[in-house]
């Protein structure tokens, strides 16, 4: 058992150390997959429970105790922090987060205003809470990177194509620097915030980065990337920074100025070192849809990743994306036992 912050393996992989064991956490481990979430959830809305300290607090237990993961993520959403400055938007049970206004126009940026420590107050103080409760077990940080975030602001709702973020991009890339600009300086506030309340380490979620060409990518997202990266640079903790689809990208998301490269399941860890570049830890990357195979299947599929995992200048087990609503949670707690085994020497 890990008894204080200094001999986590998570923070010890993160750095390219060599762990007492593999450390592996979740994306979305918090959430409908858990029985005991469905119920403290039950009659609250989404974006409610994100701004009740005591629920953020619970919820962000329940993966911990539960699973005896290596690190928690603070209960939250991407778009918490634009709630937070007053953006009209809600998070719709099944869809995602759906804008009342999508931002198309210069006008509309006025309303994307700097976070203030009491926009975020019941959040920061769930932080500060938690690093109290967990102990050992580092909390996690999180924020949405600006083109993700973008992509929901100027789509207004999820988007397979992101047609007109996309239209936006290439007809005003003014107008869109400029949208990325202040989306990049709320991430980074947020991000400081978190940290500085007791945060160990952070992660940028690009989601939908895979979308972009690496051409696009370097152009349009990734210098707002690196300032929310940057945002935090002077404080000592691991930067994480992951996307889905970013097969083409990962050379680039390390640049941004990521310790930690999160990897989805189409590109083997010992192929992502390569693209990654050296001198950064990797974390990923067993397919999520994995775990409604029998155990048997996941054992050896998780066996397949920890050994390519070795090629890495420090491994983070984590699945490709998040966990599906769907994925039995004994599953979860057999994988963790399965990568806490597996010998590193
Ligand atoms: C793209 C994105 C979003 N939110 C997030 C991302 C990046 C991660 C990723 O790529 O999956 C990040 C996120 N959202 C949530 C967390 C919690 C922490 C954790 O990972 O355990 C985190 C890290 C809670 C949540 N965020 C959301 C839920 C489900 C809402 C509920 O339980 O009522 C949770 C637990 C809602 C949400 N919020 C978003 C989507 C697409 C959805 C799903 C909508 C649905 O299927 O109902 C936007």
């Amino acid at each position: 058992m890990t008894t204080t912050l200094s001999e986590s393996p998570f923070l010890a992989a993160c750095r390219g150390q060599t762990p007492a064991h593999v450390p592996v956490w979740f994306m979305r481990q918090a959430g409908r997959s858990l029985p005991e979430y469905r119920a403290i959830r039950e009659g609250v809305a989404m974006l409610d429970s994100c701004f009740t300290t005591d629920l953020v607090v619970e919820i962000t237990m329940q993966p911990v105790r539960r699973h005896g993961v290596d690190a928690a993520i603070f209960f939250s959403d991407i778009v918490v922090p634009l709630k937070a400055i007053g953006v009209d938007l809600d998070i719709v049970a099944g869809v995602g987060p759906v804008v009342a206004e999508p931002i198309r126009t210069r006008a509309q940026l006025d309303q994307l205003r700097d976070l203030e420590p009491d926009d975020v107050a019941p959040v920061i103080a769930a932080v500060a809470a938690l690093t109290g409760e967990l102990g050992g077990t580092p909390l996690i940080g999180f924020a949405g990177a600006p083109f993700t975030l973008a992509s929901y602001l100027v789509e207004g709702r999820p988007s397979r194509d992101y047609r007109n973020t996309k239209a936006m991009m290439h007809t005003d890339p003014e107008l869109w620097h400029d949208l990325l600009g202040r989306i990049s300086a709320i991430a980074g506030q947020f991000l400081r915030m978190q940290v500085q309340a007791g945060a160990s380490a952070v992660q940028l979620f690009d989601s939908w980065a895979g979308a972009l060409s690496l051409a696009d990518y370097r152009t349009f997202a990734m210098p707002h990337s690196a300032a929310v990266l940057e945002a935090v640079a002077d404080l000592d903790v691991p930067r994480i920074h992951f996307g889905v689809g970013t097969g083409e990208l990962l050379g680039a998301m390390g640049e941004a100025g990521a310790d930690v490269v999160g990897v989805d399941w189409r590109v083997p860890l010992d192929e992502a070192v390569h693209r990654v570049g050296p001198g950064k830890a990797l974390q990923g990357n067993l397919d999520p849809t994995t775990l409604f195979a029998p155990p048997e299947v996941v054992e050896r599929e998780a066996r397949r990743v920890l050994d390519q995992g070795r090629a890495a200048h420090g491994h983070v087990f984590n699945l490709g994306h998040g966990v599906m609503p769907e994925i039995d949670p004994d599953a979860l707690t057999r994988l963790v036992d399965v990568v806490h085994a597996y010998e590193l020497d």
